[in-house]
């Protein structure tokens, strides 16, 4: 806890632990992790199945709006190929005198495809697309019972030409009395292949390169190290990316 910034230059109010994908699923050898998960690898393998499985059918149905080939996104992150993709446990202490202005986990978008996100108390907070990053103009979204939030990654971005949207959120002190209690959430982040390239997706509804429009070429690993560090170093600003034409689904 403690260990990253915030945007407001204080430091973060949470406990994060990653699990790897392909630790969990053995597409790489087994690494040691804290007793509780060693002894759920059963769970975490059908968890991480289920979660995939039902990304697969929304990601099937993004093909269909963007008129491609069914499969096409989601044969980017195939769960037997070795990627970044992991199962992030958060967990925030309770407050006993609630500094509702703390924030838990800075503003970010999700770097991957996409991500499922589980919570029951509240804290995440959203900025809406074109809205001036202060704090009167970030917005609490309600967990809702049973549900799970699904959020699109800046890389469904890239490959659709920023057709789909990455939105900007952070998680604060959870509103009300919430924030006398523990929040905790699981967030089943999908990362692509890390053989997969970054190239935009050719066909469909997906706009070619404009003149001049620089072709990505990187593959995932070398596009996201870049991404991160000029996040890191400030050069680049994390903001809600893409949407730059409806897609319903
Ligand atoms: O805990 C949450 O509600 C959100 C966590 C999150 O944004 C993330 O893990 O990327
Ligand atoms: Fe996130």
């Amino acid at each position: 806890m403690g260990r990253l910034k915030t945007d407001d230059g204080k430091t973060d109010h949470m406990h994060l632990y990653s699990i790897n994908q392909d630790d969990i699923l053995g597409n790489r050898p087994p690494r040691t992790n804290a007793g509780p998960v060693e002894s759920k690898r059963t769970q975490l393998q059908a968890f991480i199945r289920h979660c995939s499985a039902a990304l697969g059918v929304i990601l099937g149905a993004l093909d269909d709006q963007l008129g491609l080939k069914q499969g096409t996104l989601a044969a980017l992150s195939p769960l037997e190929d070795e990627s970044e993709t992991s199962v992030r446990l958060l967990c925030s202490p309770p407050q006993p005198a609630p500094e509702y202005d703390r924030i838990t986990l800075g503003g970010h978008t999700d770097i991957g495809t996409m991500t499922v996100l589980f919570h029951v108390v509240g804290g995440l907070q959203i900025l809406s697309a074109g809205k001036e990053n202060v704090m009167e103009n970030w917005q609490y979204v309600r967990p809702e019972p049973g549900c799970a939030l699904v959020n699109v990654g800046d890389m469904l971005v890239e490959w659709t030409g920023e057709l789909l949207r990455s939105s900007l959120h952070r998680v604060m002190t959870a509103p009300g009395d919430q924030a006398l209690v523990q929040r905790q959430s699981v967030a089943y982040l999908v990362r692509p292949a890390k053989k997969a390239s970054m190239r935009r997706i050719q066909g469909g509804k997906i706009p070619p390169l404009a003149e001049g429009e620089e072709e990505e070429t990187r593959p995932v690993n070398e596009w996201t190290a870049w991404r991160s560090r000029q996040i890191m170093l400030g050069h680049l600003k994390p903001q809600s990316r893409g949407g730059n034409m409806a897609v319903s689904v």
